[in-house]
């Protein structure tokens, strides 16, 4: 089920993810940079130091959200347990 903590406003999903330092949230993303290639379904994100935000929403559908991101989304929450604090 979709984590609560995702936003969903202006047909996109919202988290933003905290983790300790830059090296733990650069691992996070790696895992993450994997598995959105798995699903051919991409992350906008952005990073600074320790902080990830990701947007999920789906371009080929007009920039709606979809079954892609809430997938994709479900994923990441999963991969993030691993590295949040
Ligand atoms: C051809 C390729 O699979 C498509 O362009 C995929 C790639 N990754 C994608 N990622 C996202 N977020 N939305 C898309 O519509 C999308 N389309």
């Amino acid at each position: 089920m979709m984590d609560p903590i995702w936003q969903e406003s202006n047909d996109q999903l919202t988290r933003t993810f905290l983790f300790k330092d830059f090296l733990v949230a650069f691992e996070f993303m790696k895992e993450v940079a994997l598995v959105a290639e798995q699903q051919g379904h991409h992350p906008n994100w952005s990073n600074v130091y320790n902080k990830v935000i990701i947007t999920l929403t789906t371009h080929d559908a007009g920039n709606t959200v979809t079954e892609k991101d809430r997938s994709l989304a479900s994923k990441i929450d999963i991969i993030a347990q691993k590295y949040l604090p």
